[in-house]
């Protein structure tokens, strides 16, 4: 049999209903007060170039999502289907290796005439949030950067999402990880799913909101999307392996092979659909199983006959009641969106404000790392004075001052560069997801990240100073000898942590981190001028001596040591070092040191999150 004679006798068959045919049943009580719209996309490709050469990913595939109903996507493993959420969020970025046509359209007008994350909010499959909050803090952090600063406004709505999202027991629950007790699996998934609830859009778009669920625990979570359709949300989800009670509570289904769509209708249908193609489900078997079995391909670039076969009959099918498909699209009582509604944007402050409350309420649910800091502030505070206790003023003193003020100097840059060089990589998952919703923008996580931290750095730094100072008796000739110390060594720690972030910034993990912030940090301690002096350092490293903070800290320090030191006759230190001008010039090189690595930061982050944007 030819194929169109094939196509011919499948539209004409009795046998073979529609998906959608059959009375269309499903009335979904739209109670939201809020905007009702519709998702439909026509002919949508998507090619991405890689070393093998072109990989059509989508092939030509259209269709729609109505308002009140939970749009399932099925399919085997590779088909496409989270590419496809993606381009329906609009995530994927067209660029050079990237190629995507047709168009995605919200209550039949195109996408790009709308402020799309207005309407559209996109649940990755990660439960990506900080292990530190409370389900309440998480949602209430999102709610302030994506619903407005009035504080009612904000509490109303983290109140009805814990409420709606069956969480309110546990609101006050830290949201944990491995190494903190925390929430179950499906309340992680619950508040994950609630940071985009709460702008309260249109369409939600989740990527296997039940993965790594129990059976009931996924459930619960399709019964949760269930009930914000029927509010009047146009719900898209991918969803593996569904049990049969779940099954039953799917309004719509996708289901895809090797990018193609090969059924699209109404979920209780497909099983008859499959039935009349030859495909029978026996009654001791779950639907959506038999699907998968039907849909497997073992290698999509090494297709075997009989899967091609089988992919070629499907698509057979599918062609001919394609047009049955768009007959139960939803067109009327739909809200006329308003063209220049944007999304609300919190203003740098505001970002600023919500990263900072995070910030602290990390840095408080941390102890044991306050403890750790202090500890060794204690510990090399005594240390110290053991070692260098009552300095004299003779020749072998003035070696050992020299010698302990680089030795603070180091330990300064060093503490803030090592813990900092760190931080970074941890916090990099949670910040890359943000920055992909477009939450904040880098200058707000960079310059909070460092405000934040700045009570903790002076604090300790402030620690380490008293016990140091006056036990091993620096210069104490007046008050302004002591307190010009302790602003260096405030700006040294900062610089220090300053690069610490900029190793951060540069490592794509922990694990690389801690090879990289040594490689940083090592040059610059070398040509810092106490290992070598500024005469003997080769031409070539030379410029290294001048974005060092060891350089400005060691010379401010003993700039501000022997100074007025009443040292033995003869001697010369700062002359023998070639030390000249003023303390305030060293600090300002330090400042301008932060001040470019603050910059540098912010670029290399901007280019990171867009970078992980087109991923
Ligand atoms: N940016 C990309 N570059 C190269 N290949 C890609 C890219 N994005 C997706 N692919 C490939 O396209 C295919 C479809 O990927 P996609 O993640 O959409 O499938 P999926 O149906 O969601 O799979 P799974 O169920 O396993 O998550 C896969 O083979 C994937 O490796």
């Amino acid at each position: 049999m030819d194929k169109k004679q094939r196509t011919e006798d499948l539209e004409s068959s009795d046998a073979l209903q529609g998906p959608n045919s059959g009375s269309y049943e499903i009335q979904p009580v739209l109670k939201s007060r809020g905007t009702i719209v519709s998702l439909s996309w026509e002919e949508i490709s998507y090619t991405v170039k890689t070393h093998h050469g072109s990989n059509e990913i989508l092939k030509r595939v259209s269709g729609y999502a109505n308002p009140g109903e939970l749009l399932v996507i099925m399919g085997s493993s590779g088909s496409g289907k989270t590419s496809l959420l993606s381009i329906l969020s609009n995530q994927i970025i067209p660029h050079r290796s990237v190629k995507i046509s047709g168009t995605v359209k919200v209550n039949g007008d195109d996408i790009k005439n709308y402020d799309y994350p207005s309407i559209t909010r996109y649940v990755m499959q990660q439960d990506i949030l900080q292990a530190t909050m409370t389900a309440r803090e998480a949602l209430w952090f999102a709610a302030m950067l994506k619903v407005g600063s009035d504080k009612n406004l904000v509490k109303s709505r983290v109140d009805t999402m814990l409420h709606d999202l069956k969480l309110a027991k546990v609101a006050d629950n830290l949201i944990g990880n491995e190494m903190i007790k925390g929430l179950s699996g499906g309340e992680k998934k619950r508040v994950n799913i609630g940071v985009e609830l709460i702008s309260e859009p249109s369409i939600l778009i989740l990527d296997e909101p039940t993965s790594g669920l129990d059976c009931f625990t996924a459930e619960v979570v399709i019964k949760l999307l269930k009930k914000q359709a029927h509010k009047g949300r146009t719900i898209i989800t991918t969803v593996h392996q569904p049990s049969s009670t779940m099954f039953e509570m799917f309004d719509r289904l996708i289901l895809m092979v090797n990018g193609h769509f090969v059924y699209q209708g109404l979920a209780r249908n497909s099983r008859l659909y499959f039935d009349n193609l030859g495909y029978v489900c026996d009654e001791y078997t779950n639907p959506p199983d038999h699907f998968m079995r039907i849909l497997s391909i073992v290698d999509r670039n090494n297709m075997s006959d009989s899967e091609k076969d089988k992919l070629e009959n499907l698509l057979i099918s599918y062609k001919a009641q394609e047009k049955m498909i768009y007959d139960e699209t939803i067109t009327e009582n739909l809200t006329v969106l308003n063209k220049s509604m944007r999304h609300y944007v919190p203003g740098l402050f505001i970002e600023m404000r919500a990263l900072m409350w995070r910030s602290y309420v990390n840095s408080l649910r941390n102890p044991l790392l306050f403890f750790v800091k202090l500890s060794q502030a204690l510990i090399m505070g005594f240390l110290i004075d053991i070692l260098f206790r009552d300095l004299g003023y003779g020749q072998q003193q003035v070696e050992n001052r020299k010698g302990i003020l680089y030795f603070t100097t180091i330990q300064f840059i060093m503490l803030g560069s090592n813990s900092n060089s760190m931080t970074f990589p941890l916090e990099r998952p949670l910040f890359l997801k943000d920055y992909k919703e477009g939450l904040y923008g880098t200058t707000a996580f960079v310059l909070s990240k460092t405000i934040a931290e700045l009570p903790t750095q002076i604090f300790f730094t402030f620690l380490y100073v008293v016990i140091q100072y006056f036990a091993i008796d620096l210069n104490i000739e007046s008050a302004k000898q002591f307190f010009v110390f302790l602003a260096l060594s405030i700006l040294s720690h900062w610089t220090g942590c300053g690069y610490g972030n900029f190793a951060g910034v540069i490592s794509p993990n922990v694990v690389a981190s801690t090879v990289i912030g040594p490689a940083v940090a090592a040059p610059l301690m070398m040509f810092g001028g106490f290992f070598s002096n500024s005469g003997s350092l080769s031409n070539s490293f030379y410029w290294i001596k001048y974005i060092s903070s060891y350089t400005y800290t060691f010379e401010g320090f003993c700039l501000n040591e022997f100074r007025d030191l009443p040292i033995d006759k003869g001697l010369d230190p700062l002359g023998d070092l070639g030390y000249t001008g003023e303390v305030w010039e060293r600090a300002g090189c330090m400042l301008l040191i932060e001040l470019c690595l603050t910059l540098l930061i912010i670029g290399i982050l901007k280019f990171v999150g867009e970078k992980h944007k087109n991923n």
